[in-house]
C-alpha cells in the first residue's frame, strides 16, 4: 500500500495524476536548516524525515511504501521556505524579482528497509517585479503556504520568463522523477517507465 506523507493539496493533486492509488498521511515535520547545511542536502534530509516520519505511523502494515517530499527556493545558497507573514512574503518576492532562482524538490520513498530518493533543481527566471505587482499578489493569498511565497500553478506563472526544468518538480512533486522511483519499488502506473535508473538508493 502507498501512502502520500504529505498535507499539501498540490503533492496530494499531483501523486493522483500517475493514477495510483494511495493513502495520506499528515504529519508536521519541523523544517530547520542546519547552520552551513548545503541547500540541496537539506530538501534531501526533511524529504527523508518526512517519509520516515510516515513510515513510522504505518509500521503495523509491512508492505506499507511511504512518499514524503520537499520543496525549497534557493536564491545565492539562501533557502526561501514558506514565509511567515506579508513582509517576508514581499520581502522574498523582492528577492526573486529579475532573478534567476533555483526550486529543488526531494522526493523519498520508503519501506521498511529500503529507501530510495530523488532530486529536482529546475531554474526559474522572474521578471522585474515592482512593489504595487509584488503587493498585489500578496493581497490574493497565494504565497502563503508555499516557498519562495509563490505558486508557479497559480497567478504567478505570469512573473516566470522562463523554466529549465520541471513544472510539477517546482509545484511540488516532480512526476517524472517520481514515477521513476515509484517504479524502483515495483509499482508502476500503466504509463509509466519500466525501471527506475534515475533513483539513487538512499544508505
Ligand atoms: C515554488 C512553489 C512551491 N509550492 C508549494 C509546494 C509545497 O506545498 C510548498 C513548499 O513547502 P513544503 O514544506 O515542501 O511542503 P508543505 O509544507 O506544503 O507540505 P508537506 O510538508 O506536508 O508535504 O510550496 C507551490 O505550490 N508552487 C510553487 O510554485
Amino acid at each position: 500500500m502507498l501512502y502520500l506523507a504529505s498535507k499539501s493539496p498540490r503533492r496530494r493533486e499531483l501523486l493522483g495524476r500517475l493514477g495510483l492509488e494511495f493513502g495520506v498521511l499528515e504529519l508536521d515535520i519541523p523544517e530547520q536548516r542546519q547552520p552551513g547545511e548545503p541547500p540541496r542536502d537539506y530538501v534531501c534530509r526533511v524529504a527523508r524525515e518526512k517519509a520516515g516520519a510516515g513510515l513510522l505511523q504505518v509500521l503495523g502494515n509491512p508492505s506499507a511504501l511511504v512518499l514524503g517530499s520537499d520543496t525549497e527556493v534557493v536564491l545565492d545558497d539562501e533557502v526561501f521556505g514558506k514565509p511567515a507573514d506579508a513582509a517576508d512574503a514581499a520581502a522574498m518576492l523582492r528577492r526573486l524579482s529579475g532573478r534567476t532562482h533555483q526550486v529543488i524538490s526531494a522526493v523519498s520513498l520508503v519501506s521498511s528497509g529500503r529507501e530510495l530518493q530523488t532530486v529536482s533543481v529546475s531554474q526559474v527566471t522572474f521578471d522585474e517585479l515592482d512593489d504595487a505587482r509584488i503587493d498585489a499578489y500578496i493581497a490574493t493569498g497565494e504565497p502563503f503556504g508555499k516557498a519562495g511565497a509563490y505558486a508557479i500553478q497559480g497567478g504567478a506563472e505570469i512573473f516566470v520568463s522562463r523554466l529549465d526544468g520541471s513544472y510539477s518538480g517546482v509545484m511540488g512533486l516532480p512526476l517524472r522523477e517520481t514515477a521513476r522511483l515509484l517504479a524502483g519499488f515495483g509499482l508502476g502506473s500503466t504509463f509509466g517507465p519500466a525501471s527506475g535508473p534515475q533513483a539513487t538508493e538512499a544508505a
